[in-house]
């Protein structure tokens, strides 16, 4: 296996970290050591906001948790019982004892606060934000609001860590350890889980991401990150109070994420960086301008935030990197290895040519007294395609939808393979071989072609988050990698293979949700309005891999309002209206059926 390629840009910021302590004059010293702890809560913020979408006010009730396990431990104002007296006074045991409280906490609020969508969520989060904070200030032995001192250092090979200086090089080493670990995650099968979080919890599921999952797995990295960062502090500063822990910290780590670039490893160190340093400056300059002290500096800082957020979306290092030179975009790691000869992934086997894949049984779908399917009966065979058609607001994407999980219907059963799967969810459908495109795209608009048509392939996978952010992952990733690959090459999309999804024409994008659903090797392919969008030539040289996938035994059912395109494909044709099927047959036949020509001239006129 070829060995990992470690960027210059890194090389350098590490060296020059390990030579800082040494030139610089301790104050910065100081400086920088904020800097590391505020950047490894950013880090996790990075991950749970920037990346996964779940904005969170309350980071900073982690931190705390971190800091006060550590204090009351290593100082022994919360005396443990005889048997366990050895775990008393070591930061270390406190350290994992913080990490244990802390996941327990976040897993709690977690299950309690994720569900929440839309403000709710942010809402939630300084909820339980403001609550820990309280807590801090209201046990006696905890110190109330003076807090605890005599916090011990921490020993490190026997030796105490008692300066500044001497801290300094185990805070950028938990900093370094979380920013490769994220980027790792990010740069892997579960990342892309994360990444599809933002895409929407439909399409994340029916390319069989556990979305409640991936969600948790944010939450609890950083509020572990978050965690770790108080441990350190604690023992940085051998003195805590509740103040550092309050809501204004938990606004401040959320603007470092945000400022330093949502979405970007080394944003949130730069938005870590910058804020820190920004305050620090204006402290110091705006009395003197001024001529009277006050806090004018959040004034200032405020309004500053405000121009930038304006100016740049993609933050602080979304400006940096469009003025540095080199590549503007990162390549996935997987990709690396696609000039290389891979292993394929193992394919399903395709049922015998003519096998029910697929059955729908008097299907019926209300919307309160809107009947939006009615009683459909419906079957797609391996090596066929169906066409289901109809004017507009017949039904066809909700019966789609019926048919992949997406809901459930009000009655009726629908059957994969002969087992019922009504009501069981899109994931748990996805796992049995169904994939489905949407009828509008749901992409991510950032991620490259490669990486979006690797989320189809979520299912092949296996491993895990920890295994992914220590890059044990590799040989696996590799793989599929290659899938993904294989399949953007099978429908016409290698010229923009790296090219952001969002940059593409709205015909080659829904060409993209094609070949991420080819990526989960279904036996049966949902495509809602393939053709839309399409020129004369992609439209044909769809229609060749369609036949092609067919031929292979693969089952496809679209929804289509291409007739040309439709009636020189498909092999039967089930036409809706107002819910209900009209007619079924052969293309030749439909065409010609009386009620079928009456539905789409009365859908004309209408
Ligand atoms: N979630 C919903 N709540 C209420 N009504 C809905 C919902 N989803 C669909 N409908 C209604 O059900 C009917 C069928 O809609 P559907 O989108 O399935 O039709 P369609 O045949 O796919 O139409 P088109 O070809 O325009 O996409 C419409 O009247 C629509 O307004």
């Amino acid at each position: 296996m070829k060995a990992p390629v470690v960027p210059m840009a890194l090389v350098v910021f590490v060296l020059l970290l390990c030579v800082a302590p040494l030139v610089v004059p301790p104050f910065y010293v100081t400086l920088l050591n904020y800097i590391g702890l505020y950047g490894l809560v950013a880090l996790g913020l990075l991950l749970l906001t920037g990346v996964g979408g779940l904005t969170s006010f309350g980071q900073a009730a982690f931190v705390g948790v971190g800091a006060y396990t550590t204090a009351a431990l290593s100082t022994g104002v919360i005396a443990l019982p005889a048997a366990l007296s050895w775990m008393q006074h070591s930061p270390w045991i406190a350290l994992l004892a913080g990490l244990l409280l802390t996941l327990g906490v976040a897993m709690v609020l977690g299950a309690l606060t994720l569900r929440l969508s839309g403000h709710y969520l942010p809402l939630g989060t300084i909820a339980w934000g403001l609550s820990l904070y309280y807590l801090f200030g209201t046990f006696d032995r905890l110190g109330g609001q003076t807090g605890l001192s005599g916090i011990p250092p921490i020993a490190l090979f026997g030796h105490p860590l008692q300066t500044a200086n001497e801290m300094y090089y185990l805070i950028w080493a938990f900093v370094l350890v979380a920013a490769l670990t994220t980027q790792n995650l990010l740069d892997s099968r579960q990342g892309r889980a994360i990444r599809a979080l933002r895409g929407g919890v439909v399409m994340a599921e029916a390319m069989g991401v556990n979305t409640s999952r991936s969600r948790m797995v944010i939450f609890v990295i950083a509020a572990l990150q978050a965690c770790a960062s108080g441990w350190l502090y604690a023992h940085l500063q051998r003195f805590v109070n509740p103040s550092p822990f309050s809501l204004q910290y938990g606004i401040d780590y959320l603007f470092m994420a945000v400022v330093g670039g949502a979405g970007q490893v080394w944003g949130a160190l730069l938005g870590a960086g910058v804020i820190t340093v920004l305050k620090q400056w204006l402290q110091d300059l705006l009395p003197g301008l001024l001529g009277r002290t006050g806090n004018f500096e959040m004034i200032v800082f405020g309004a500053l935030l405000i121009l930038l957020l304006q100016r740049s979306r993609t933050g602080l290092w979304g400006v940096l990197t469009r003025w540095l030179p080199g590549p503007k975009k990162r390549r996935p790691a997987g990709a690396r290895a696609l000039s290389t000869a891979i292993e394929p992934l193992p394919r399903r086997a395709m049922l015998p040519r003519g096998q029910v894949v697929l059955e729908a049984r008097a299907v019926t779908r209300r919307f309160g007294g809107l009947v939006a399917n009615n009683a459909m009966d419906l079957t797609v065979h391996a090596g066929e395609i169906l066409a289901l058609i109809g004017p507009n607001g017949a039904g066809k994407s909700t019966m789609f939808n019926q048919l992949s999980g997406v809901d459930t219907p009000t009655s009726g059963q629908v059957l994969f393979q002969g087992a019922p799967i009504t009501g069981r969810g899109s994931r748990a459908i996805a796992r049995l071989g169904l994939s489905r495109s949407f009828q509008h795209v749901r992409l991510l608009p950032e991620m490259s072609v490669l990486e979006n048509v690797a989320i189809g392939a979520h299912l092949r996978g296996r491993r895990g988050v920890l295994a992914s952010a220590w890059r044990l992952d590799r040989a696996e990733e590799a793989r599929l990698m290659a899938e993904a690959a294989h399949q953007v090459r099978r429908v016409g999309l290698e010229a923009h293979m790296f090219d952001d999804a969002g940059s593409l024409a709205l015909g080659q994008q829904r060409t993209l949700e094609i070949a991420r659903a080819l990526a989960s090797d279904p036996s049966l392919l949902l495509l809602d309005e393939p053709a839309a969008g399409l020129r004369l030539q992609e439209k044909v040289a769809l229609a060749e891999l369609l036949r092609k996938l067919r031929d292979e035994g693969m089952a496809i059912l679209l929804v289509e309002h291409d007739m040309d395109f439709v009636m020189g494909l498909v092999d039967r044709v089930v036409v809706m209206d107002f819910g209900q099927k009209i007619a079924e047959g052969l293309p030749d036949e439909v065409q010609k059926n009386p009620a079928v020509l009456e539905a789409y001239l009365g859908g004309v006129d209408a």
